[in-house]
C-alpha cells in the first residue's frame, strides 16, 4: 500500500450551534434551557496528499477549510471518519507527530508581542527539545532564507506585519517539520512579501522535501506553488485534481487592466472583451486566455493607455464559475 503522508477518509465535522429565539422570552429560554443545532461544517471529506506534494486547499468563505486543517492538525476530533497524517492519528497529539507538523494561520500570532522574536524562538526550541548548536544553525538558516536577519533581536510589535509573517514562519519551522498546513500565510501581506513568503516556501520544500496543504485567497500563491488544488464548497469536496485542468475549464480567462484617457467613449471600450468594470478612467475586461496577446497589442496600437497590467481572476471569481457551471 503506498504511503500518504495526509489522508482523511470520509470525515464529517458537526459544530453543535446554540439557538436562539428572539425576545426576552428567548433570552431566559437561552439561559435556562439552552438548544442545539448541528452544523456539518465539514461533509465526508476524502483525499490523500503523498510525501513532497504541496496542494492548494481552495473554497470560499465558510466553506471548511480551516476546520479541516483543525481536524488533520488535531485540534479537533472528525466526529465521523478517519485522519491520518505522518501515520499518526493527528487527536492523539502524540509528540512525534506534533514534531512532524506545523499550522500556520495568517490571522493568529504565536510570537509574544513584546519580545525579541529571538526570545520566542528560544521557546519553542525549549519545546521542541532542539539542542543549542542546532538551534544557531537553524535559525541562522531559516532566517538567512527569510531574509530576517537583522530583525530578530527587535520586539516583535516593532516588526512590519511583511517581516512578523516571516518570523511566525520562522517559529513554525524552526523544528524542521516535514508536513506543513498553511492557513492564509499571505494574509493583508504586500505584493513584495507575498513573492517573499511563496519563494521561501518553495525553496523549503524542495530542500526538506516537506509536504504542504496550503489555503490562501491569493491566486497567485496557488499558481506559484501548487499543481494540484482541492476545491471544497459547502463543506463538500467538489474537485482534487490539477490546477491547470481547473483554471482552464472553469476559468479560461485573465482580467485585463488598463487606465486610459478620460475622453474614450465606452462602446469602444465593449469590443475588446467581457467589460468587467469601469470606473473613472480604469477599465478592466475578461481576456480569454488565448486571445491575450492579440488583445493586448490591439489595445496598446488603438488606445491612449497609460497604465495596464494583467492578472489572473481572483480565486473566489474562479470558484464562482465552477459554480456557475454547475459543476457541483
Ligand atoms: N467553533 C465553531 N462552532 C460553530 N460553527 C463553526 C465553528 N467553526 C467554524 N464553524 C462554521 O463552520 C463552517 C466552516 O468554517 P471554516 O472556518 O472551516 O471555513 P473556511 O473555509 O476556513 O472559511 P474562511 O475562508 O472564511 O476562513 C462555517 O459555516 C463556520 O461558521
Amino acid at each position: 500500500m503506498p504511503f500518504h503522508v495526509v489522508q482523511s477518509l470520509g470525515s464529517i465535522s458537526v459544530y453543535p450551534v446554540a439557538i436562539k429565539q428572539p425576545g426576552l422570552k428567548g433570552t431566559l429560554r437561552h439561559f435556562f434551557r439552552r438548544e442545539y443545532r448541528n452544523v456539518e461544517a465539514v461533509k465526508q471529506v476524502s483525499f490523500q496528499i503523498e510525501p513532497g506534494e504541496v496542494v492548494g486547499f481552495l473554497g470560499p468563505n465558510g466553506a471548511g477549510k480551516t476546520t479541516t486543517l483543525k481536524m488533520l492538525t488535531g485540534l479537533i476530533h472528525p466526529s465521523t471518519g478517519q485522519v491520518t497524517v505522518a501515520g499518526a492519528t493527528p487527536f492523539q497529539r502524540a509528540a512525534p507527530f506534533l514534531q512532524q507538523i506545523t499550522l500556520v494561520m495568517g490571522q493568529k500570532q504565536q510570537l509574544l508581542w513584546d519580545l525579541p522574536a529571538l526570545d520566542s524562538l528560544r521557546i519553542n526550541a525549549a519545546i521542541y527539545g532542539i539542542s543549542d548548536r542546532q538551534f544557531r544553525d537553524r535559525v541562522n538558516e531559516l532566517a538567512d532564507m527569510l531574509d530576517l536577519q537583522e530583525k530578530l533581536a527587535q520586539p516583535v510589535r516593532k516588526l512590519s506585519l511583511g517581516e512578523r509573517m516571516k518570523a511566525e514562519m520562522l517559529a513554525a519551522l524552526l523544528h524542521r517539520p516535514q508536513v506543513l498546513f498553511l492557513d492564509e500565510p499571505t494574509l493583508g501581506l504586500d505584493v513584495n512579501a507575498q513573492v517573499a513568503v511563496r519563494n521561501f516556501l518553495k525553496t523549503y520544500n524542495q530542500r526538506y522535501g516537506a509536504t504542504v496543504l496550503l489555503t490562501s485567497h491569493y491566486m497567485a500563491d496557488i499558481t506559484a506553488l501548487c499543481e494540484r488544488v482541492l476545491l471544497i464548497y459547502q463543506g463538500e469536496l467538489i474537485y482534487d485534481g490539477r490546477l491547470d485542468q481547473l483554471l482552464e475549464q472553469f476559468s479560461p480567462y485573465r482580467e485585463v487592466a488598463i487606465e486610459f484617457d478620460c475622453s474614450l467613449p465606452s462602446e469602444k471600450l465593449q469590443t475588446y472583451g467581457e467589460l468587467k468594470s469601469l470606473e473613472g478612467c480604469q477599465a478592466v475586461f475578461l481576456v480569454k486566455r488565448d486571445r491575450l496577446t492579440q488583445t493586448v497589442s490591439q489595445i496598446l496600437a488603438d488606445l491612449p493607455v497609460q497604465d495596464l497590467t494583467v492578472t489572473d481572476p481572483p480565486v473566489e471569481d474562479v470558484i464562482g464559475r465552477v459554480f456557475q457551471a454547475g459543476a457541483v
